[in-house]
This record gives structure tokens, sequence and C-alpha cells, in this order.
């Protein structure tokens, strides 16, 4: 048997899809895999920022197409790069161990910290939810607008005379370029992206076969992470025009889950917590999006 895995050709996407493959292998040694790399919209348009192309899915359309026309049988992408709304025909099969989960600082010689930074130090990000909580950490800070990939964005340090970027742990890891990190942004100042770390391994709906054979790199933990965490994404209805975060902890049969939703200009960002049941993660995920909607309602109205 032979199955054809979808991905992005980012270096971070390519390392990704063979981290899976070599997992997919171990435990299904009969099986042979073969990489197609498709160019999706968000890599062919490279200088506009990502929140005003407004686009949810901006990275993953294409390959999903292939999925449906059979031209691929797995597609993997970056859980967090993830449209909330599943699209008709697919799903995502078992999710594997997650990365490391958390944001990191890669700052110019010299600061090791965030604390080491200046009053109106550069720092560069994309992503509202970065942008918004390091401005609730730190005011004085300058955010600056970037985009491209990991590398790019690490280049730019020099390029555009940053202090720093913001970037997943997860994507350094996967690049064994973690020696490039200067801190890791505890959870409590930056809660990251819904399902940040993990992977999103799609397959067609009714694709038993494949199934079965993801199937052997699901993790239990991670699963129940992302379930809860996706959910409050989904109830929120966020996309990356507007900063959203999530974070869920399982401590046994008990699971805690933090969300963060703010307003697109950043006026107003709320963060609050459930805990509950590993059970009722995926309720959970949507009972933290509810209270945190009701807390926003008095400046929507
Ligand atoms: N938005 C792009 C993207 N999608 C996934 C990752 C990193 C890996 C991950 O979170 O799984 C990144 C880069 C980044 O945010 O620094």
């Amino acid at each position: 048997m032979k199955i054809i895995v979808g991905t992005r050709g980012s270096d971070l996407a390519l390392s990704q899809t063979k981290w899976v493959i070599k997992n997919l292998r171990n435990s299904n040694p009969n099986v042979e895999f073969e990489i197609k790399i498709i160019k999706t919209k968000g890599d062919r348009i490279q200088n506009i920022a990502l929140d005003k192309i407004g686009d949810k899915g901006l990275f993953v359309k294409e390959i999903e197409e292939q999925l449906l026309n059979k031209e691929i049988d797995i597609a993997v992408h970056s859980m967090k790069d993830m449209p909330s709304n599943v699209t008709d025909g697919l799903k995502f099969a078992a999710v594997p161990k997650r990365e490391d989960y958390r944001d990191v600082l890669v700052l110019r010689e010299g600061y090791k910290t965030i604390y080491d930074l200046p009053r109106g130090a550069k720092i560069g990000t994309g992503s509202k939810r970065r942008k918004y909580q390091l401005l609730k950490y730190r005011e004085d800070l300058e955010v600056v607008s970037i985009r491209g990939n990991v590398g790019t964005r690490i280049r730019k340090i020099k390029e555009e005379n940053l202090d720093g970027v913001v970037l997943a742990a997860a994507g350094l890891h996967r690049l064994n370029i973690e020696d490039e990190i200067s801190f890791y942004i505890p959870t409590d100042i930056m809660l990251p992206a819904p399902a940040q770390g993990a992977l999103a391994i799609q397959i067609r709906e009714n694709d038993e076969s494949i199934e079965n054979i993801v199937s052997s790199i699901k993790d239990d933990k991670t699963c129940i992470e992302v379930e809860a965490e996706r959910a409050f994404l989904h109830g929120v209805d966020g996309g990356c025009h507007i900063p959203v975060g999530a974070f869920c902890t399982v401590d046994e049969d008990r699971i805690k889950l933090d969300g963060l939703f703010g307003t697109e200009d950043g006026s107003r960002i709320v963060r609050t917590f459930v805990e509950g049941s590993v059970d009722e993660a995926k309720e959970l995920g949507y009972k933290l999006a509810d209270i945190i909607l009701e807390e926003m309602k008095p400046c929507t109205e």
C-alpha cells in the first residue's frame, strides 16, 4: 500500500510532514509513503499582512481540494493554522503528541530575556494575539508587523533593525534551530494560539483504512487539549484578524482551560479560565467562549 502525503513546501511544513511519516513508518512498516508539495494562496501572497487578506484557511484550501479529489491521501498541517470550521467530506485523524506549546522571543545579540528589553524596544510579529498581549505586559514596546516563514522572520531582526521577534517554540524545535531561542514567554504573559505546537493530520471522512494507520500515532492527552482549545476557537468564531488564545492543561482526570479574546483593535482583551473533567473538554471550550463573549458584550453593542 502506498500513501501520498500532501503538505506545503516551507521548511517547517516539510519537517513536520517528515516527522509524521517517520512515526507512521515505525508502526506501519509495510506502508509506503510519498510526499507531495502543494503551493497555497498563503504561500503565493507574501507581501500582504495576513490579517488584511482576511481569508480563513489561506494555507490549507488547495491542499484540502487535492485530498477531496484523491490526489493525496493524507494532509499534514499545523493545527493552529486550521480554520475552526471543518471542511465537508474531510476530518482530522488522531492528533499526535504536541511539541512545545509556548511562544518564544528570538532577540538581537546582547538581550537574553523579556526583562532585559529597554524602553521602546522594537518587536516584530504579525499576530494580534502576540501584539496585544505584549503591549498589555509592556505598553512601552513598539510592535512592528512582519510576515514570512520562520527563517525570514528571524532574518528580519537584522534586516529591519528589530530588537526581537515572537515565534512559536514548536517551529524552532521542529526546524532544529532551538539555539536561536532567547526566552520562553510564560503563559501568564502570553497565552498561545489554540492548538499551537500540535499537528493536524487531515483525511477523507470515510477513509477507514487510512484512519486506522494514522491512529497508530495518536496521543490521548494532546487530543483532549486540542479538543478543548479548538472548541473555544469555534465558540468565539476566531480567525487570524482577531486576537484569540487558548491553552488547556490536563492533570489526571481534570482539565483547566485558559482563554483569551479581544477586539480587532486591541482596545479590549479579556482573559479567563474554566475547569472541569477531561470528559467534557469540548463543552468546556464552548462554555469558556460563552463566558468571554458575555464579558465582551458591553462594548460590541
Ligand atoms: N502562523 C504560522 C505558523 N504555523 C505554525 C507555526 C509554528 C508551529 C506550531 O505552532 O505548530 C507557525 C510559526 C509561528 O507562529 O511562529
